[in-house]
């Protein structure tokens, strides 16, 4: 196995607050990685270092084995699928637009086949064909997500970054959600790093899981060995209400 990103002493400062102190951590390719701690600990700064949408205040992140210093952020931000809580779709642009968004950027003269990909990926997130036209207004919350997922996955990506993606949909439709992206992820074999607060769905979802608390690595390691051996006390409060009955 070859690593996707690796974190060497990663350390993260806003003005006087040392958010990550020092984070080392190597995730192998293929991984689906979910993260899960306390409000505030610095999940989503994890996540942003990755595509460079923050700057490590000391340390490097390798992707593909390339420190992200080294690249153009821009082409490195395109190539990593990126999805977060709520709508972020364009909301001047119709569903096909906004799946269509990188895609075009890649195919200019071939618009054949960026249609193609936005009816291959509409069909995979579950959205009916129907819907190409609708801007983003005219849709559920959950359509919105889906139109979201298709949009970060229409890029191809290897790496693939949801925060809290379905955070703000009904648990129905957040169950489907994760069925479907669980589809995704066994099929394309891509690698996943997904935030969220629910350990039900952290533990349902990833293939490891990394527990944090304020800016440390509290435990990286498979659900049956969060569940089995918790590391540190944090963890153990986590999952302790599945002491006797692991979740199905
Ligand atoms: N741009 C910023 N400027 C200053 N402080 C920030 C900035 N972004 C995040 N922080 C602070 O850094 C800490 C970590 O934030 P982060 O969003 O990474 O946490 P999180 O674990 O994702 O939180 P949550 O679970 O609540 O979404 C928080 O205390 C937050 O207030």
């Amino acid at each position: 196995m070859s690593t996707a990103v690796e974190f060497r002493h990663l350390r993260k400062v806003y003005g006087d607050t040392v958010v990550i102190p020092d984070f080392s951590l190597c995730i192998e390719k293929g991984e689906f990685v979910t993260i899960i701690g306390s409000s505030g600990c610095g999940k989503t700064t994890v996540l942003k270092m990755i595509n460079g949408l923050y700057e490590p205040s000391g340390g490097d992140v390798f992707v593909n084995g390339k420190n992200i210093r080294d690249l153009d952020l821009i082409a490195l931000r395109r190539s990593i699928g990126y999805s977060i809580q709520g709508s972020v779709l364009f909301p001047h642009m119709t569903v096909e637009q906004n799946i269509a968004y990188v895609p075009n950027l890649w195919n200019r003269r071939d618009r054949e086949k960026t249609r193609r990909a936005v009816d291959k990926w509409m069909d995979i997130v579950g959205l009916d064909a129907g819907l190409k036209e609708r801007y983003p207004a005219e849709l559920s919350g959950g359509q919105q997500q889906r139109v979201g997922i298709a949009r970060a996955l229409a890029a191809s990506p290897e790496i693939l970054l949801m925060d809290e993606p379905f955070g703000a949909v009904d648990a129905i439709t957040r169950g489907q959600l994760q069925k479907e992206l669980k589809q995704i992820y066994e099929k394309t074999g891509i690698t996943v790093f997904f935030v969220t607060h629910d350990i039900d769905e952290a533990l349902r979802l990833g293939t490891r899981i990394l527990v944090m608390d304020r800016g440390e690595i509290q435990q990286y390691g498979t659900p049956d060995e969060v569940l089995r051996s918790p590391k540190t006390d944090y963890v153990k409060m986590l999952v302790a209400r599945y002491r006797d009955e692991p979740p199905t």
